[in-house]
């Protein structure tokens, strides 16, 4: 080969090693960049960090809610103003979709299945969580158990460093479950999860007994079996005795309360902090807990 060809040649190769290079760092910054939208939200040149995303399933009457609530409590969030909490709780069930008349009608005799998936508006819980992640404010619907719709009521929800969402379906839909950066499971038997229902639902949802255990018996225990039960395994965190378990709540109070102290609420200048500071979905490798 002539001194010119090797030239030629290593000319070519030095291009092509360039080309790589560029191509890499390229693709480096793209992946940053495209990246960076879904952690943070930049306005007028200020970034909000995404928030911390919990999610609570278990069966119902499990204590999910009652968790949330003790959690909330110990991290003295409960008395303070909405726009002032850095962590905040919503409920699955202000998702559950409209029904149509004949579904109505069914529901108020106690002969709408509420625990089937299909009973939930999936599309828009994905959507108020995708915009609670990108640092929105949202208004949530209240459920209204009584006459089995969404009430006219909303709660607006002001952007927070922490987002509890409890549900017995949280983490069935799997665009919604890998939103997640935490997932806990309260784990409190059958028995005792119907002995609370029976009452709660008596006094609070009003239904009757009959009307109550039928529901039990003919939705909300095949249910839980099909559509709840085996999404335990994705948790990360399983509670055993809900509320009971005092020692595995302050466990997970005492990770939030690392978390916000790594974490203070001010916005951040943008490029005022790494990516790598930001949640990790627990999916994903990498995760903060
Ligand atoms: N550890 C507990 N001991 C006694 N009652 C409880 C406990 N946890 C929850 N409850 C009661 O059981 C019912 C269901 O609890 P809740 O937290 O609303 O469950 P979920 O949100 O899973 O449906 C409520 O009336 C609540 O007060
Ligand atoms: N109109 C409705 C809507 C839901 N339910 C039941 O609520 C349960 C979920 O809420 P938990 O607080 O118990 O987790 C679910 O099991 C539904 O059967 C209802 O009865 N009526």
């Amino acid at each position: 080969m002539s001194i010119s060809a090797v030239l030629r040649n290593s000319r070519t190769r030095a291009l092509c090693v360039l080309v790589v290079l560029r191509k890499s760092v390229r693709s480096f910054y793209t992946y940053k960049m495209a990246e960076k939208p879904a952690d943070y939200l930049s306005t007028n040149g200020f970034e909000s960090k995404t928030p911390f995303l919990i999610g609570v399933a278990g069966g119902t009457a499990s204590g999910k809610s009652t968790v949330c609530q003790r959690i909330m409590e110990k991290l003295g969030q409960q008395h303070k103003e909405h726009t002032e909490r850095r962590v905040v709780c919503i409920s699955q069930d202000s998702f559950y979709r409209s029904l149509t008349a004949p579904e109505r009608l069914r529901a108020e005799r106690g002969q709408f299945n509420f625990d089937h998936p299909d009973a939930f508006d999936d599309k828009k819980l994905l959507a108020t969580l995708k915009d609670i992640l990108a640092g929105k404010k949202v208004e949530i619907p209240e459920y209204d158990y009584i006459s089995n719709s969404i009430s006219n009521r909303t709660n607006t929800l002001y952007p927070a460093d922490v987002v509890l969402i409890e549900g017995i379906l949280v983490f069935y839909f799997p665009e919604v479950r890998d939103l997640f950066h935490m997932k806990l499971f309260v784990d409190t038997d059958s028995d005792t999860r119907l002995a609370r229902r029976v009452p709660r639902d008596i006094m609070e949802r009003g239904r009757d007994l009959e009307q109550v255990l039928n529901q039990y018996m003919n939705f909300v225990k095949p249910a839980f079996e099909e559509f709840c039960l085996p999404t335990k395994k994705f948790a990360d965190v399983i509670i055993p005795r809900g509320a009971d378990n005092l020692v595995a709540i302050d466990l997970i109070v005492q990770h939030i309360s690392d978390y916000l102290k790594k974490n203070p609420s001010e916005v951040l200048l943008t490029g005022g902090s790494s990516i790598s500071d930001s949640p990790q979905r627990s999916s994903k490798g990498g995760r903060p807990h």
